[in-house]
């Protein structure tokens, strides 16, 4: 099994702990509250089918000790029109009882379903880092399926059940105290072997809906990354992993069948044996008359009526369990921490005043699972970016470019230092206004499931059909012109497939469209050919002069963009100053760019 959780990190727990069934499953209450009316109304519903069924040994004490032993095959009518009424009574309730639940349950999963959704897409970055993507998937389907299974079924007949046996035994003792004893005797061991179990078999639950995870998580991988498999000649070895995973869980559902079938054998079991001992001693009892055989028949059909309560208890309580897992697998997302701000209620005069441009102090950053032993990725950063400039941002692979540029939108916060827009630090702007400000292009465009429209106005949602062709066409995106639907087209996964190059430049013209006042582009030309590259520069030169910008450089033609150009060196800004004077003045820009012409040349000579 991955872990899905990072012991390193507080939002995540490392291990699952030792929980009480009870105590979890309390926390689907105000889920559950709306429809508590419909809870009992089922529950209600199901207690008259149960104690229909349960008065029919009655009717048949009254058969035995009456028509049967005085042989009067008349007197029988109004007892057979009872028994038949009891039973198709008991086949109604239970019918009334699952078309009660069935439509405010898909409710409950519905609204459970939506806040789960909804905490996902406001959880931080950092969370989703760290949780496997399959781990999220199937919190949101499987665990959401058997919470709902959970309050349809077990919920109601843990209740039901306990309370059919407790009547159904108050019958026996009313019948025969002496028989009723003997039967209930089983009860001791049972309660001890249900606790024993209820142990082993939560933790073999947990286990088995991670491990449901992590496959899920495979599956959800090698299918976006099945290009890549098939070029490598991968697909083999991930199925393999696929299996191994498969088997994992294969071995650990087994595990907890053999637990199931183990209580079940003695749930059945032993109240049989009780039963065949109360059988004995009760023919004893009728041969010396100290009770009569309507009694007995009785006594033994409210036996035998109560066996569903007793055998269905490890079902419900194995089903019991598993909701609870589901639910604290559930709550493990919901309860995990929101981003500082994102709770935060945004100040009055939320927007930066001056013209200051972009600042950086002192700006510390490391990743919370970096290993402890290695230094801070950003080790003080100090950069000001004037109003109105283009900064361009070189580095070596790997020096934490992409990293500062995402401290600016707040996707990761700072450890320490501060980051300031025209002179207001952005942790004091609410997280949506900030991201109002700051627009973003990254250096792998993501595209959604929806037409071009939908996936390039994300980024001014009440632009009109002028800016988003302004944007297109700053982006040298008009291709989108040619396709079927013009923008309407959908692209993305269920969509038409688009290049890389094609996809960077919606990406881009998503970045531009709502004329952003700080702009950060993660390398937002590396997948273009060299005469579109060129295309995309004049067009974004001009969206550059209205914008404060950040750009993350890895050809000197993306450099050329930029007035002035900043270097990071050990997770310090090493050098700062025109593309010009940085060649003249530092012998690492100038190996640097050295390094990236010939590669750029290489890569064009191929
Ligand atoms: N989400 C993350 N969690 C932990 N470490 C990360 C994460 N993202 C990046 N890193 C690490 O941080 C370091 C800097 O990564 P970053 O992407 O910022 O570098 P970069 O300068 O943009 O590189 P490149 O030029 O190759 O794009 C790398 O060592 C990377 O392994």
């Amino acid at each position: 099994m991955t872990e899905p959780p990072t012991p390193a990190h507080d939002d995540t727990p490392a291990q699952p702990k030792p929980r009480s069934t009870v105590r979890s499953l309390l926390r689907i209450w105000p889920y559950a509250r709306p429809i508590r009316w419909y809870l009992l109304g089922s529950t209600a519903a199901a207690m008259v089918g149960s104690l229909a069924g349960l008065l029919i040994p009655l009717v048949l004490r009254q058969i035995v000790d009456g028509p049967v032993s005085h042989h009067d095959a008349g007197a029988l009518w109004w007892p057979a029109v009872l028994l038949l009424a009891l039973g198709l009574g008991e086949a109604l309730f239970f019918g009334i009882r699952r078309w009660m639940l069935a439509r405010p349950l898909s409710t409950v999963e519905r609204t459970m379903r939506a806040d789960l959704y909804a905490r996902l897409q406001r959880l931080p970055v950092t969370f989703h880092d760290r949780w496997p993507s399959g781990q999220l998937l199937s919190r949101a389907t499987s665990d959401m399926f058997t919470i709902r299974l959970f309050l349809a079924f077990p919920l109601v007949f843990l209740i039901v059940n306990s309370t059919v046996f407790l009547i159904g035994i108050g019958i026996m003792f009313a019948l025969d105290w002496q028989l009723a004893v003997i039967s209930v005797v089983p009860a001791v061991p049972l309660i001890m072997l249900c606790s024993y179990f209820e142990r082993r078999y939560s933790a073999a639950a947990r286990l088995a809906q991670d491990q449901n995870g992590d496959l899920a998580t495979i599956v959800e991988e090698s299918v976006l990354g099945i290009r890549i498999l098939k070029a490598f000649g991968r697909h083999r070895s991930m199925a393999q992993r696929f299996r191994d995973q498969a088997r994992e869980l294969r071995g650990t559902e087994l595990n907890k069948a053999r637990l199931l079938a183990n209580l079940w054998a003695v749930i059945v079991g032993l109240p049989e044996l009780a039963l065949a001992c109360a059988l004995a001693l009760g023919v004893v009892q009728v041969a010396h008359d100290v009770t009569t055989a309507g009694t007995l028949v009785a006594f033994l059909s409210t036996a035998l009526a109560l066996r569903w309560p007793v055998e269905s208890l490890g079902w419900l309580l194995a089903y019991s369990n598993e909701a609870a897992t589901a639910t604290d697998r559930y709550f493990e997302v919901m309860d995990a921490p929101l981003a500082d701000a994102e709770d935060r209620p945004a100040p009055a005069g939320d927007r930066p005043e001056g013209h200051d441009g972009i600042r950086f102090e002192g700006v510390r950053f490391r990743y919370p699972d970096a290993p402890g032993d290695t230094p801070d990725l950003l080790q003080g950063v100090d950069l000001h970016i004037r109003s109105g400039e283009t900064m361009a941002l070189v580095g070596n692979t790997g020096s934490g470019k992409t990293t500062l540029t995402a401290l600016l939108p707040r996707l990761y916060d700072a450890t320490s230092g501060r980051i300031t827009l025209d002179g207001t630090d952005i942790t004091e702007l609410s997280r949506a206004r900030l991201r109002e400000l700051v627009s973003v292009a990254f250096e792998e465009p993501t595209l959604f499931s929806a037409s071009v429209r939908e996936n390039v106005l994300m980024g001014a949602p009440e632009a009109d059909d002028e800016e988003l062709e302004r944007a297109l066409e700053t982006a040298q995106a008009l291709f989108v012109r040619a396709l079927p639907q013009g923008p309407d087209t959908q692209v993305g996964e269920q969509g038409l497939s688009l290049s890389g190059g094609q996809r960077q430049r919606l990406a881009l013209a998503r970045a531009v469209v709502g004329r952003p006042q700080f702009l950060v582009l993660d390398d937002p030309l590396s997948a273009l050919d060299v005469h579109t590259e060129a295309l995309v520069e004049k067009a974004l030169r001009r969206v550059l002069a209205d914008t404060t910008a950040l750009v993350v450089a890895h050809r000197p033609s993306t450099v050329m963009l930029a007035d002035r150009v900043a270097m990071l060196v050990d997770g310090r800004i090493a050098a700062v100053g025109t593309h010009h004077e940085l060649l003249e003045s530092t012998p690492a820009y100038r190996t640097l760019m050295s390094g990236e012409l010939s590669s750029a040349r290489e890569g064009s000579n191929a």
